[in-house]
């Protein structure tokens, strides 16, 4: 089923000083992988931990299909949030430690665990503090995944996962989300690695929602134009730059503006080249310091 999940205006404040999210608002309709970019520091735990109803907002609210979140066990119920907890402690074996947390999980498929632990191969024998940082966030991610709740929040769970199983994790993530589909909010700092995942984007920066689109509207919109300086200029005046570099007297360009069918069709009669931007570098030009 699909849920609607709506922030208003959501602020939180730590220590009474320390303001991490500002009036931060956006709605998303549900049963799409969304991702949640942004800087070290930008808020992107603490957005996903009040969205998760792990923390109360100091303003503000989030609701699930019009129903506050915070304190609500129904609604609760219904989201995983997936982060890196420190397992250090945790003395269970693997399957016994599964065990006792699909309690909480009305959801879970213990048959689809078992899959994953072979696929990601952990060991089953061992205490979970004994296992690799890398196996460990390999569980968090078995445990996210086979919970198949309907509101699925992964934060940067690659963490200390080698490439290898980086590529398990963002296969079993859309294998398991066109067989059960559902919403999944995925941050993330490896944008190249993930950015064919996303269907729509959100770009957080210094705790202000900078940025909520398709992602394909984020590709098309992004554009690169080359060609000699003088040409690439005229061309480009008036729209939205996000970098210039220029050798001899070639230039490129990158815009953040869709281009029409007339625009593109005089690029091409004066000899200027169009290429597509990454959603990488659309995130660093975004979210860059200003000079
Ligand atoms: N429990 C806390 N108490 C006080 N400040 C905190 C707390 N948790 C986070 N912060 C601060 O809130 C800000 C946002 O942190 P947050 O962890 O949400 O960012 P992030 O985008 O997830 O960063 P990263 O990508 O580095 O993990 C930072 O300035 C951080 O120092």
């Amino acid at each position: 089923m699909n849920h609607v999940i709506k922030a208003n205006e959501v602020s939180l404040t730590y220590n009474y000083t320390n303001r991490v999210l500002k009036s931060v608002s956006f709605e998303l309709e549900g049963n799409k992988i969304y991702g949640l970019l942004g800087r070290n520091g930008a808020g992107k735990t603490s957005l996903l931990s009040v969205l998760s109803a792990f923390t109360k907002p100091s303003y503000g609210s989030i609701t699930i299909d019009g129903e506050e979140i915070f304190e609500n066990s129904k609604l609760t119920e219904k989201i995983v949030f997936v982060r890196d907890i420190n397992l250090e402690v945790e003395k269970q074996r693997l399957k016994k430690y599964i065990q006792e947390i699909s309690v909480f999980r009305p959801l879970f498929d213990h048959k689809y665990a078992d899959y994953l632990i072979k696929r990601f191969r952990l060991p089953t024998d061992q205490a979970v503090s004994k296992l690799s940082r890398g196996m460990q966030s390999a569980l968090h991610v078995i445990i996210g995944l086979a919970s198949r709740a309907p509101i699925t929040i992964f934060d940067e769970a690659y963490l200390g996962m080698d490439a290898p199983a980086r590529e398990i994790f963002y296969e079993e993530v859309l294998n398991d989300y066109m067989e059960h589909p559902r919403t999944f909010i995925l941050s993330t700092h490896l944008i190249s690695e993930m950015e064919s995942m996303f269907e729509e984007v959100l770009i957080i920066d210094q705790g202000k929602l900078i940025l909520h689109e398709e992602a394909d509207v984020l590709r098309e919109r992004g554009t690169s134009i080359t060609g000699s300086a003088e040409v690439v200029d005229q061309f480009t005046a008036g729209k939205k730059i996000l970098k210039e570099q220029s050798l001899g007297g070639t230039k490129k360009v990158m815009i953040y503006e869709e281009l029409s069918a007339k625009e593109r069709e005089h690029a091409r009669q004066v000899h200027l080249e169009l290429g597509p931007i990454t959603l990488q570098e659309l995130f660093i030009h975004l979210t860059k310091e200003e000079e």
